[in-house]
């Protein structure tokens, strides 16, 4: 099959030639691609004749990062490329590989990992090529991951084991199991790095929140009178407001005597605002200019790229540890590069048999750690928050296992519902509990904005979420806005409700820009409530609501869905997910994995069990040089 492309599409480019063209005619590569590959190619090269295999390994790494893949292998090059789209499978004339990198190597326009940094475009480590900024940041990546673990003798293992004691018992695992959340905080003590991974519910936050305390309460031990200075930062604003709201929760569950070593730790903010970003200049943080910090912790780092965990690492003072926390099976950051997969995929350097010993010294008798150890990677494995179907659902898909996620679905839990339908085209009936659940919510919803109750509405928001994988077309987010306010108005309806400026009583509402000035960020959710003084949109900005006029919301759209990309470093109580049919390009196991961990307590996927199998078998293919 060859994939007709529009001919006046605005990814043909039509000055290209050669090897270039025949790539774009069969949409492999954008026109972007093909006009950067021919200026890069001008601007190292100007005396030299284009080279064709040349050209084309430029605009193979430019598409690669299009794809989130930070190099490309380029004897699998027609695979990871023609992954992120929907793909050809023509006969087209990829170079042969050894030529192709003769032709590279032979250019100039590719430095070699090993030899000298010449300003080259182009690296190449082993079989992969990078774009010279990522591998620089790669090569970043993988100094931290590998630098060798502070000296255990630096701690107070007395003190630390009777902290370890009295905050990590273990006392809910099965007797035998390793407490990996004592192991972490054994691991944070001893060294700068830690890497805690675990699913939805596995005690991430409230292990953060525990080392913290340990950690706090050993620098006091050291006679340093003032406490640690910890920032805490997540990639979206979003995703710092729920950090600043769980820590603040696990604070809640510690012992009252250890709570104060939490004392004046700031709320959580933005890794950009924490280094200092400016549109203007770029990261203000960085070498020459390190972070105040002692201790720096990161959550939602499945969001981050490797572009700002590089500036991050840049930023960090030598004495300053370092807590990168998130879910490794989620979906990786929108720019390219999979942080968090790729290096719990690859773990740390092992340790040596005596360090190992040593940190397992700091087990509890009825849970010893497992006897290879990899610092700083540890993964939470046992779940607290989920049982029963969610938890059994992430499993099976996490696992790679389709058999086992359609039978999941389908086993009738309490917590899963699974319509086996094409959500485009099901009928009425089908959909008819869809329905319900969407009209019964928007009442609930449109009572409490009509009533001027800015604090229900806003929880009442967090109850129940409609996620899509796309976010046009039939199965996207702009069909089902339309649907859903269609039910709704016939059943609320919504034409009773107050309007102003296309906003009525119980709209919710989506920010789409970051807007510092009035305390919103980019993936803020709000909804528009009656007030006194007419229609206000009600956002919550730090831990309260704010009634804000539509004047200053120029970036605000409705939101009845939401995209599951859009939706993560967020939950709901319920989750409806809509499936897009297999061929879907953008249905993959991480999607799926995503999309149904956002619920807390119960999942509704409408979808055909062909889209599932397709998703769970299907894992996104972002190539990297980490572990290799
Ligand atoms: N070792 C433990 N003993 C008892 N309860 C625990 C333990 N670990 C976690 N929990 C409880 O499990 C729940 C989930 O914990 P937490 O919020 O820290 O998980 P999480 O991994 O951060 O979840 P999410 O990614 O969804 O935010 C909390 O109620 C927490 O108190």
């Amino acid at each position: 099959m060859t994939l007709s492309v529009d001919p006046h599409s605005a990814d043909r480019a039509l000055a290209a030639t050669g090897l270039l063209k025949t790539f774009n005619d069969a949409g492999v590569i954008g026109a972007a691609e093909v006009h950067a590959a021919t200026r890069l190619h001008e601007l190292y090269r100007p005396d030299a004749e284009p080279d064709e295999n040349v050209r084309l390994g430029l605009a193979i790494a430019l598409r690669a990062l299009r794809a989130g893949s930070v190099c490309v292998d380029l004897r699998r090059a027609h695979e990871l490329v023609l992954d992120a789209e929907v793909a050809p499978d023509a006969d087209l004339p990829w170079p042969e590989p050894d030529v192709w990198w003769a032709s590279l190597m032979a250019s100039g326009l590719v430095d070699d990992a090993d030899a000298p940094d010449t300003g080259a475009p182009l690296r190449r480590r082993g079989g992969l090529l990078y774009p010279a900024r990522h591998f620089n940041d790669e090569e970043n990546l993988r100094a931290w991951l590998n630098s060798s673990p502070a000296s255990p003798t630096a701690v107070d293992g007395e003190m630390l084991r009777s902290s370890l004691d009295e905050l990590f018992d273990g006392s809910l695992l099965p007797e035998g199991s390793s407490d990996q959340q004592r192991l972490a905080a054994v691991i944070a003590a001893h060294g700068s790095r830690l890497v805690l991974a675990g699913g939805p519910g596995t005690g991430k936050t409230r292990t953060v929140a525990r080392i913290l305390a340990v950690l706090a309460r050993l620098h006091a031990q050291t006679g340093e009178t003032n406490p640690p200075r910890v920032a805490l930062a997540a990639p979206t604003g979003k995703a710092a407001a729920r950090l600043t709201e769980s820590i603040i929760e696990a604070r809640g569950d510690l012992p009252p005597h250890w709570s104060s070593f939490l004392d004046g730790i700031p709320a959580a903010t933005t890794l950009h605002r924490l280094l200092g970003y400016r549109p203007s200049q770029g990261f203000t943080r960085g070498r020459d200019a390190p972070l105040p910090h002692d201790i720096v912790v990161v959550d939602e780092m499945s969001m981050v790229a490797l572009h700002l965990m590089a500036r991050l690492l840049d930023a960090l003072p030598a004495h300053c540890r370092l807590i990168c926390v998130g879910d490794p099976d989620q979906l990786a950051s929108v720019e390219a590069g999979a942080v968090m997969a790729d290096i719990t995929a690859t773990g740390g350097t092992q340790s040596s048999a005596a360090e190992t010993a040593h940190l397992q010294s700091f087990a509890a008798p009825a849970h010893p750690f497992p006897a290879v150890l990899a610092p700083p990677v540890v993964r939470l494995q046992h779940t607290f928050r989920f049982t029963g179907g969610i938890a059994d659902l992430a499993d099976a898909i996490r696992r790679g296992d389709p058999d086992a996620t359609v039978s999941v679905l389908t086993a009738g839990h309490e917590d899963v519902t699974f319509s086996d339908v094409d959500a485009a085209t099901a009928g009425q009936t089908v959909l008819a509990p869809v329905r319900e659940r969407v009209i019964a919510h928007g009442r609930r919803l449109h009572a409490a904005a009509d009533a001027g109750d800015a604090t229900t509405a806003l929880d009442l928001l967090e109850h129940h979420r409609l996620l899509c994988a796309h976010r046009d077309g039939l199965w996207g987010v702009a069909a089902w806005e339309s649907r859903i306010h269609e039910w709704l108005d016939e059943a609320v309806p919504l034409s009773d409700a107050a309007s102003e400026h296309d906003w009525y009583v119980g709209l919710p509402l989506l920010n789409t820009a970051n807007q510092p000035d009035i305390g919103l960020a980019n993936g803020d959710t709000g909804i528009v409530i009656r007030t006194p003084s007419g229609l206000r949109a009600a956002f919550t900005v730090g831990d309260t609501p704010a009634l804000l006029p539509a004047l200053v919301l120029n970036a605000a759209r409705p939101m009845r869905a939401l995209t599951i990309h859009k939706s993560q470093g967020s939950q709901f109580s319920e989750v409806t997910v809509v499936l897009p049919p297999p061929e879907s390009p953008l249905l993959t196991r991480e999607l799926l994995y995503t999309a149904i961990s956002r619920a807390r307590r119960h999942v509704h996927v409408i979808g055909s069990a062909e889209s599932v199998r397709r998703a769970v078998v299907h894992p996104a293919n972002r190539a990297s040089g980490l572990g290799r």
